[in-house]
């Protein structure tokens, strides 16, 4: 069973074994919209205590077959998932497009990304083993890696396909189930990945969703069934989740907000160091929590790199998401365009300088005039005290910053409560490595920015977040380990 509360023009089609549910009572609709003309997509209705424990029990039941079956057998599913996205990969694309407003372009590799997750902890469930270890008297023990049971993930609205297979993917291949809860924002895309293991011959209920925001994420974090809940989004959330699972001793993980340092040094490749501060800030109308949104640039360049960023900057093509040209997109919502403009004002009355964009857009085609657009922003002059610098402001506004000596912008970009990434831009060899030990951030990327490639772990430092996303080591955190003694002689009793 799945719990699918999705109503409106964008009802993808039936597919044997999983079913559709909508309210019989009625309860309050939200209205969600597509951020790049402003109308109303669809309507969606949060789901309640009795249909949260309908998805729960339906996953509890899945977890009873699917975590008996071998790695391989998983792997044959998993894999034949990732074929469907391959095949569905346009139709995903547009979908998260006109839910979320981001360029198609980016879209695509979204469901690109999200394809190589599953197909590689695809091929991770296959390696999910012990350890023998020989004990005095031939008696010996051993080690099995067993799944936790029904997981929670609960995602935000930046990524919405692409957290559901982030999570979904290493907890499936450890032989756990899961209720997925996306954003309300948007709630488009995970159902189609329901909808795609479905089709791949997953056990019915082995991935569920359920529609809502605060009040369907906290029904999940507490009930008494939920084994884990793996969370991406804001840092009060991320608290407030860490709280609701630690009544019933739950494992976390948390992958939170950011306010990371990008280092350029004198030395660097300018062109690339651009390059890298532009993919570091514009990705995604600048709504990643990665962004490396405080630019620090060693004095003896910054006048170069100033000039040839914000003449890029001022040649990013802004408008609509689905056309092939387009580079930025709209922003994900009304509110949010004004909380990031409303930055941008804060940032001109602290005495930063806006060297381009941090205006509202309005693109030439009538259809989109009332979407969430913006041009995207340099701040020059920048100070650490500013709101700019301190805060995350989750949108296409960059600050640039000035330094001189490697150890005072080293302390400059440690000074901060998150760590969850970090780059730096330098041809000196010793110096990359030597400040990449010293920054405090889970993500490090030396000469380039925001490469997420699934083979490697994520995750935060600091108050960044708890465990990792990614990787081999994400296994650890989907699965348990229990360790089986066996007596081989008589027991050596002291009574
Ligand atoms: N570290 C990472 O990988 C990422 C971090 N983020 C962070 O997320 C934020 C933006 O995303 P939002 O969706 O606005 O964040 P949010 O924290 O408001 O919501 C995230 C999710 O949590 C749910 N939620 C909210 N309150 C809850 C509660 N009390 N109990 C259970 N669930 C609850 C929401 O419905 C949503 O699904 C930014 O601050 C950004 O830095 C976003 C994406 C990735």
């Amino acid at each position: 069973m799945r719990v699918l509360r999705l109503r409106g023009h964008h009802s993808p089609a039936e597919l044997l074994g999983w079913e559709r549910r909508t309210s019989r009572e009625k309860c309050n609709t939200e209205h969600v919209y597509e951020p790049a003309t402003g109308r109303v997509l669809c309507h969606l209705e949060p789901c309640g205590a009795v249909e949260v424990d309908q998805a729960v029990k339906a996953a509890k039941s899945a977890f009873g077959l699917w975590s008996k079956l071998s790695g391989m057998e998983r792997a044959r599913i998993m894999i034949e998932a990732a074929h469907i996205i391959e095949a569905r990969r346009e139709e995903i694309a547009e979908m998260e497009v006109v839910n979320n407003g981001k360029s198609i372009t980016e879209a695509r590799l979204d469901v690109d990304s999200a394809r190589l997750c599953i197909e590689y902890y695809a091929g991770l469930a296959t390696t999910l083993a012990g350890q023998h270890v020989q004990l005095p008297g031939g008696s010996f023990a051993y080690t099995r890696r067993e799944p936790l049971g029904v997981c929670v993930g609960i995602g935000a609205w930046n990524y919405p396909f692409q957290i559901a297979a982030w999570k979904s993917a290493p907890a499936l291949a450890c032989g756990n189930s899961m209720v997925f809860k996306p954003s309300p924002v948007t709630p488009v895309t995970a159902v189609l990945l329901a909808e795609v293991y479905a089709a791949a011959g997953a056990p019915e209920g082995l991935f569920n969703v359920v529609q809502g925001g605060q009040e369907t994420g906290s029904l999940l974090c507490y009930h008494p069934d939920v084994a884990k809940v793996s969370f991406t989004g804001s840092v009060p959330t991320g608290k407030k989740i860490m709280e609701m699972a630690s009544k019933g001793v739950k494992p976390v993980t948390l992958e939170l907000g950011g306010k990371s340092p990008l280092l350029i040094f004198e030395d660097s490749d300018l062109e690339n160091a651009v390059s890298g501060a532009l993919m570091a800030n514009f990705l995604s109308q600048g709504q990643v929590c990665s962004n490396g949104t405080r630019v620090f640039v060693h004095k003896d360049i910054l006048p170069q790199f100033v000039e040839d960023v914000v003449k890029r900057t001022r040649a990013i093509e802004i408008g609509d998401p689905l056309l092939e040209s387009t580079r930025m997109g709209a922003l994900v919502s009304r509110p949010h365009l004004e909380n990031v403009l409303s930055f941008v004002d804060q940032a001109k009355k602290e005495g930063a300088s806006v060297l381009c964009g941090g205006e509202p857009f309005v693109p030439s085609d009538p259809k989109l005039k009332d979407g969430y657009y913006m041009t995207p922003c340099v701040l020059g002059y920048c100070t650490d005290d500013m709101t700019c610098v301190k805060e995350e402001i989750f949108g296409p506004v960059m600050s640039v910053l000035s330094f001189e000596t490697e150890q005072e912008v080293l302390r400059r970009a440690n000074d901060t409560t998150l760590g969850l990434a970090a780059g730096v831009f330098t041809r000196d060899v010793k110096r990359a490595h030597r400040v990449v030990e010293h920054l405090q951030a889970g993500s490090c990327f030396i000469n380039n920015y925001n490469i997420t490639p699934v083979e490697v772990p994520f995750g935060g430092f600091k108050m960044s977040g708890v465990g990792r996303e990614n990787g081999q080591v994400t296994i650890e955190h989907y699965s348990q380990l229990k360790t089986v003694f066996v007596e081989m002689g008589d027991v050596d009793s002291l009574f």
